[in-house]
């Protein structure tokens, strides 16, 4: 008991066997006979997608069968197998080797639904051929199953649907950990709990550790207070104002996993706000400390594309930031819009004009837009500066517009020199017309001339 002490109730009270799994008793069957054939080495399909909503059981579904089986799981997370090497790294050789040591292999590729939005398409075929070549069962998870991308695996799995578990259902489950942790419960509080929460198991145990933790009982009036609508979203302002003020490291978590906006606007909204709202220095210093890590953890996801990083973050501006007022009261204040994304709206149309053109130099000179915004920009704006009807005759030849133009060099003037430009050809076609008008009618002139002459002679 004391070494389950502390653990998050999700995980101490996940059903060891398909004994203990709630509801589901369509999915239990068909996931219970596709690997009873897998014992009779006979299965129609090699693999089960498994999928339905954010914590509606799956894995705690895959657990218990594999407990009661006698399988061990090879698991790998959706950040592990994003490119084709990495299955092959990974998962091929358990999933192709049988079983040397008796112990019977189940592998799990979770949340593929990850890889459509990657627009991988090598990690699909890979995922295809393993499982195809695989000598163990193999078990995917996705919350969306029916994405397009998806549609190779689709058609070589079985497919199994979850779906939430409804209130009858999930009482049951939060009853039971409740007379487990002799927790005081009443229904009307546990209903307020599954209402809020709509069927995600997960996050009902979640909403019940949080409470029952720190007040020892779950009612009506602490679930009201304590736990937010997961569809209501909680816009930017409502979200710094939950972690300014967050006394529980839980509560300043649900603010971050409650907010409408990402991670990385979340970090511009707190390093616009730390000083406006943690007006001791020391207190503003550690929470920037804070914030700074969270943006190395940034750059390094960005850098790696290791997704793992992103719990990190995730303490870094929700705990470690609402912890580090120690002397600052709270006060009830005006957060300012972070300038530097005002900076970028504004700024949005003149850099979407840059990267045009420099798409447009860049196809015909067969480069890079980087190497072409660093090469070739300076030279183009010094030309302008010299000479702009060579600067104008160089953009209509790359097919670089007035507007692009005018971002390129920084200066709206150049619409004058494309003007002047414009007007000038006008006049030379205008002349050019002319001439060949008089050339026509002198080259008319001649053949009367001649045709008379001919009259004549005849
Ligand atoms: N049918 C069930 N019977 C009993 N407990 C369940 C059942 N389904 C889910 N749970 C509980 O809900 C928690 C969340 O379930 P689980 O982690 O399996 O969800 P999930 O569908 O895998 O979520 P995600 O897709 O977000 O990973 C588990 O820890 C378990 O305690």
């Amino acid at each position: 008991m004391s070494a389950e002490k502390g653990l998050p109730w999700i995980i101490k009270y996940r059903p060891k066997s398909l004994k203990e799994y709630v509801n589901q008793e369509t999915a239990v069957a068909i996931i219970t006979s596709w690997i009873k054939d897998w014992e009779k080495r006979a299965p129609t399909k090699k693999a089960v997608l498994l999928y339905g909503p954010p914590g509606v059981g799956k894995t705690s579904l895959i657990e218990a069968l594999a407990n009661d089986y006698g399988y061990e799981i090879v698991e790998t997370n959706a950040s592990d197998y994003r490119r084709r090497d990495d299955i092959y790294r990974k998962v091929y050789n358990s999933a192709i080797q049988g079983t040397l040591t008796g112990r019977k292999k189940l592998i799990l590729l979770d949340e593929v639904d990850g890889l459509s939005s990657t627009g991988d398409k090598g990690g699909i075929e890979a995922i295809v051929q393993l499982i195809t070549q695989t000598k163990n069962p193999i078990i995917l998870t996705a919350n969306n199953a029916f994405h397009p991308d998806l549609k190779p695996i689709r058609d070589l799995a079985v497919m199994i649907e979850l779906k939430n578990l409804n209130q009858k259902h999930v009482l049951t489950v939060l009853k039971i950990i409740c007379e487990r942790e002799g927790v005081e419960c009443e229904d009307a509080g546990l209903k307020v709990i599954y209402e809020k929460n709509r069927g995600d198991l997960r996050a009902c145990i979640n909403d019940l550790q949080s409470i029952a933790e720190v007040y020892g009982k779950v009612n009506e009036e602490l679930a009201t207070e304590l736990t937010y609508y997961r569809d209501r979203e909680l816009n930017p302002f409502d979200t710094l104002r939950n972690i300014f003020t967050s006394k529980y490291v839980w509560q300043s978590r649900n603010a971050i996993s409650h907010s409408e906006v990402d991670t990385d606007t979340l970090i511009e909204w707190l390093s616009e706000n730390i000083p406006v709202q943690l007006t001791d220095p020391e207190d503003a210093y550690l929470a920037f400390q804070a914030l700074s890590r969270a943006d190395v953890y940034r750059g390094i996801i960005k850098k790696t594309g290791n997704y793992d990083f992103l719990a990190y973050i995730t303490e870094m501006i929700g705990p470690a930031i609402s912890f580090s007022r120690k002397k600052t009261k709270f006060k009830w204040l005006k957060y300012n819009y972070p300038s530097k994304l005002k900076m970028l709206s504004e700024t949005k149309r003149s850099r979407e004009l840059l990267n045009s053109s420099l798409q447009k130099l860049s196809k015909r000179l067969s480069q890079s837009t980087s190497k072409s915004k660093k090469d070739l920009l300076p030279y183009l704006r010094s030309i302008y500066r010299l000479s702009p009807p060579h600067f104008v005759q160089i953009c209509r030849s790359y097919g670089i517009t007035v507007e692009e133009a005018a971002v390129i060099v920084g200066d709206k003037q150049v619409e004058k020199a494309f003007a002047e430009m414009a007007a000038e050809r006008q006049e030379k076609s205008a002349e050019k017309a002319e001439i060949s008008r008089t050339q026509a009618k002198r080259a008319k002139g001649r053949t009367s001339k001649k045709r008379g002459g001919q009259t004549q002679l005849f």
